[in-house]
């Protein structure tokens, strides 16, 4: 099987999730963009959606599906979204497709999160994918010096705009033996916006494109 048909076997495998009359999480990425497929397959059945980036908004709108804004809904059953990487304490690295920050917001109004993702980004030790940050544009080489300190390699990555309008810094050879200490060590960095590390809050549930099938690793 393709990495793509691994994608998709997880995107549809996640509608089980989906209960009747809910507004669902959608993320971001060609992983959540199968799920977004097989999510207009019950379009019907569904209230709507909040969506993390405005590629997944115009993808969801072009089904006819209903997008809310995160500031209407008070919760939401579930999360639905791909990873760079993930470890088996379910912890992840995000933000590949520079959507990091609206993630982290739909993540954190979720009470599940259900990390997508085919074999491949399943790792022991997190950060072979460069880390990504999303950063305030005038505080860019303030806090690339910064994470310089922390033992990394900050790229900036040119030519991108988040969807709030900041640059992101790619992280290159950190190796990340304490998610969550590290986490917050650059969430508190003057300038950050977030940190595409989702450690203090991981995924709860994570299906896993194999060519066994899809596995499904809970904590
Ligand atoms: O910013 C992008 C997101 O964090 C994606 O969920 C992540 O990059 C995985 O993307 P893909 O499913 O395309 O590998």
């Amino acid at each position: 099987m393709t990495q793509d048909e691994l994608k998709k076997a997880v995107g549809w495998s996640a509608l089980k999730f989906v209960q009747p009359g809910t507004i669902v999480g959608v993320g971001t990425g060609s992983t959540a963009s199968h799920f977004i497929d097989a999510l207009a397959s019950m379009k019907d059945q569904i209230k709507g959606t909040v969506s993390s980036s405005e590629a997944s908004t115009a993808k969801l709108k072009s089904y006819g599906i209903p997008v809310f804004d995160a500031n209407e809904v008070d919760s939401l059953d579930i999360y639905v979204d791909g990873a760079d990487e993930i470890n088996h304490h379910m912890q992840m690295i995000k933000g590949g497709g520079a959507a990091l920050t609206r993630e982290k917001i739909i993540a954190a109004i979720a009470k599940k999160f259900i990390c997508i993702a085919d074999e491949s980004k399943v790792v022991d030790v997190l950060g072979k994918f460069p880390l990504p940050v999303e950063v305030i544009p005038m505080a860019r080489s303030y806090v690339a010096r910064e994470l310089f300190k922390l033992g990394g390699r900050p790229i900036y990555r040119q030519g991108v705009i988040t969807d709030n309008g900041n640059v992101i810094l790619d992280i290159h050879d950190l190796l990340i033996s304490e998610p969550i200490t590290l986490e917050t060590k650059i969430n508190n960095i003057a300038g950050v916006v977030t940190v595409g590390l989702f450690a203090n809050r991981g995924a709860n549930v994570a299906l896993i494109g194999t060519a066994n099938g899809v596995k499904e690793l809970k904590l």
